[in-house]
């Protein structure tokens, strides 16, 4: 679950005042989730999602999150709009927090993604990197190549305890991706968390992208490799489903046609992806506190995935032909 700052109805209907969204009839927390506190918000408007923003999240990067959610709902991109407050800010405070509420999207997301879907997420990604274009603000990506160091240093000495060898498997991985990670490719904004459970479906047709906290610029590339790893693997086996993978990076590229350099950096950038996941949530894992009311995330699967990528030399192992 996710709601780590509880709020009291009073204190909601105050923050409501700065907000013309009608009269509060019911709230709710969201269990859904892993960053933030997040409430579904019934007012006589309609409903709304009320974000509490908690740690990992710097407030100065929020003029980002929010004014690039503006941005790609200007161009188009279904994505959630903030709502602008009386005195004309998007953001405000409740519980200690910055907060700030945004518009529901309908839809729901897939717990087993299938080749289609996965054709319609490629689609979207890149629609999603071409209506980035033009966005203002800047904001660096603060969990690629220099940022993995630094979180490995607070999870290694303990990282044996997830799993015998890891230590030095990851030692080595992190080594050998700071030696050698792409430079150069073509870059714009990212939306660098497109997990499944971030973007949503009604039957066969994707109607959704939230969960813009951790967008910055950086590799458009890096977004496919993260799609890669999050959609193409069997939930089950753990095994690389290339039906999906293809299905994924031809609507892609149908849209947006990755450059020879993007391609032939594939394999690699799937190997800095998984390894950011694996990290954050071997973080996680290690100092969460026992009883936490959140659903840990496994980082073991992350590092199966990387150790496929280890095995991978060109685009081709994804299924990329041509
Ligand atoms: N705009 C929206 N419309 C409808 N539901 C939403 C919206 N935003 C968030 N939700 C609901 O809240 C849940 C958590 O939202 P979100 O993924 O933004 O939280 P988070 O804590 O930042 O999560 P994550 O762990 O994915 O980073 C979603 O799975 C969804 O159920
Ligand atoms: N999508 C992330 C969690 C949210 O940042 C993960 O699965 O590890």
């Amino acid at each position: 679950m996710a709601v780590y700052t509880d709020i009291t109805e009073g204190a909601l209907r105050g923050f409501l005042e700065a907000y013309d969204i009608g009269r509060l009839t019911a709230y709710k927390g969201i269990a859904e989730g892993v960053e933030n506190s997040n409430f579904l918000l019934h007012t006589t408007e309609g409903p709304f999602i009320l974000t509490l923003y908690e740690k990992r999240v710097n407030p100065d990067d929020l003029p980002f999150f929010l004014g690039l959610m503006e941005h790609l709902a200007a161009r188009g991109i279904s994505c959630p709009l903030p709502l602008t407050r009386r005195d004309g800010t998007l953001l405000g405070e409740l519980a200690g927090r910055p907060a700030a509420i945004i518009t529901f999207l309908e839809g729901i997301w897939l717990r087993q993604p299938e080749a289609p879907h996965c054709a319609a997420l490629g689609r979207a990604l890149a629609g999603l990197h071409r209506a980035g274009e033009g966005f203002a603000l800047k904001r660096a990506n603060a969990l690629s190549v220099e940022g993995w160091r630094p979180l490995w240093e607070k999870a290694r000495e303990r990282a044996d305890e997830i799993a015998e060898g890891l230590r030095a498997g990851i030692d080595a991985e992190l080594a050998f991706l700071e030696r050698s990670w792409p430079k150069g490719l073509p870059s714009g904004v990212i939306h660098a968390d497109l997990f499944p459970d971030n973007v949503f479906f009604i039957g066969d047709a994707l109607t959704g992208i939230i969960d813009f906290y951790f967008a910055c610029n950086d590799t458009l590339a890096y977004d496919v490799a993260t799609c890669l790893n999050a959609w193409c693997f069997d939930d089950k086996s753990g095994v690389y489903d290339a039906a999906k993978g293809q299905a994924f990076l031809a609507a892609y590229q149908a849209e947006r046609p990755l450059t020879p350099d993007e391609v032939a950096a594939l394999p690699l950038l799937a190997r800095g992806s998984a390894l950011r996941f694996f990290l954050t949530r071997a973080y996680d894992w290690l100092s969460m506190p026992p009883g936490a009311l959140v659903v840990k995330k496994d980082p073991l699967e992350y590092w199966r995935k990387l150790r496929f990528h280890q095995t991978i030399e060109t685009a081709e192992g994804y299924g990329l032909t041509g």
